[in-house]
């Protein structure tokens, strides 16, 4: 069972932070969740939001600001850690893009990092612990995130349409084999088998579908002055992978939105009442 760190009431719901035993990673592990009021009468939607590099379990929940209208739709929200931490691999916290905030939501099986870098377990193994733990409705579980999180939301739900209903996401890193971020952690959490790299990249296995995996469609914002944009984030290559598939994709280009919460929180009440809409 998890252990309640501390909670805080907010927008008539409770903001809560948590740390459990985690099988997947092998040492305990933080997450955040947001329950709105009302939360026991019956079950709710749940929605996932992964982030990106160099954030925590925090980092949505104190920025995004998305309480409010979770409160208002009846949405649960949780936010998992960016990789596990005091996993003691040296040399762990000496990049801010490998590593320590950085987990990259793949299970490594590369030495040192196999051991604990499980991140793409510890995702499922939250939605468990979350389903078992709180009044949350398991035909009604979203996910989203931003940047590494959003092409970790993107990749889980591609790789499990049935586990997750609905995805969305921020600026995501669509197509991790193409860019220095992705090839840089997919070489060193996965090795050199290329193949294995293409179950983790959103635009590989979108262009391997047979037909649309959600025909409720996937929202994707994207700020034009975000300086990640031309090097590292490929939404144009997600987009030619839905449109070979026929997988609808809203793909908003947001002139003068840079990369950060900023960003995030101008558009984040269109991404929670998108999956409420298709989650039902
Ligand atoms: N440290 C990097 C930036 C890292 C970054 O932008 N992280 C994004 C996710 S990819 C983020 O959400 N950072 C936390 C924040 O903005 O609060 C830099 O110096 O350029």
């Amino acid at each position: 069972m998890p252990d309640l760190l501390n909670e805080h009431a907010c927008f008539g719901g409770v903001q809560r932070f948590h740390s459990f035993d985690s099988q997947a990673i092998g040492l305990p592990m933080r997450y955040s969740v947001y329950l709105p009021p009302g939360a026991g009468d019956k079950p709710l939607p749940v929605l996932f939001y992964l982030a990106g590099l160099t954030c925590t379990e925090e980092t949505f929940m104190i920025k995004a600001g998305a309480q409010r209208v979770a409160a208002e739709e009846g949405i649960i929200l949780v936010a998992p850690d960016t990789s596990p931490r005091g996993a003691g691999v040296p040399g762990e916290t000496d990049n801010w893009d490998f590593g320590v905030g950085a987990g990259f939501y793949v299970d490594a099986v590369q030495e040192p990092w196999s051991r604990h870098y499980r991140m793409y377990s510890h995702i499922l193994e939250l939605r468990q612990l979350v389903l078992d733990t709180l009044p949350a409705d398991p035909a009604r579980v979203g996910i989203f995130g931003h940047s590494m999180g959003g092409l970790g939301a993107l990749m889980l739900a591609l790789r499990n349409p049935d586990l997750f209903r609905s995805v969305s996401a921020f600026a995501p890193i669509a197509a991790p084999m193409r860019c220095p971020w992705g090839r840089k952690a997919f070489g060193g959490y996965l090795g050199p088998d290329e193949a294995l790299w293409r179950q983790y990249d959103a635009t590989e296995l979108m262009a391997g579908m047979q037909g649309a995996p959600f025909p409720g469609g996937i929202l994707i914002d994207q700020g034009l002055a975000d300086k990640f944009l031309a090097e590292q984030l490929y939404p144009e290559a997600f987009e030619a992978a839905c449109l070979g598939v026929g997988q609808p994709l809203t793909l908003r280009r947001h002139a003068g939105y840079d990369h950060g919460y900023y960003f995030i929180s101008t558009f984040v009440e269109d991404h929670l009442r998108f999956h409420r809409r298709v989650l039902g």
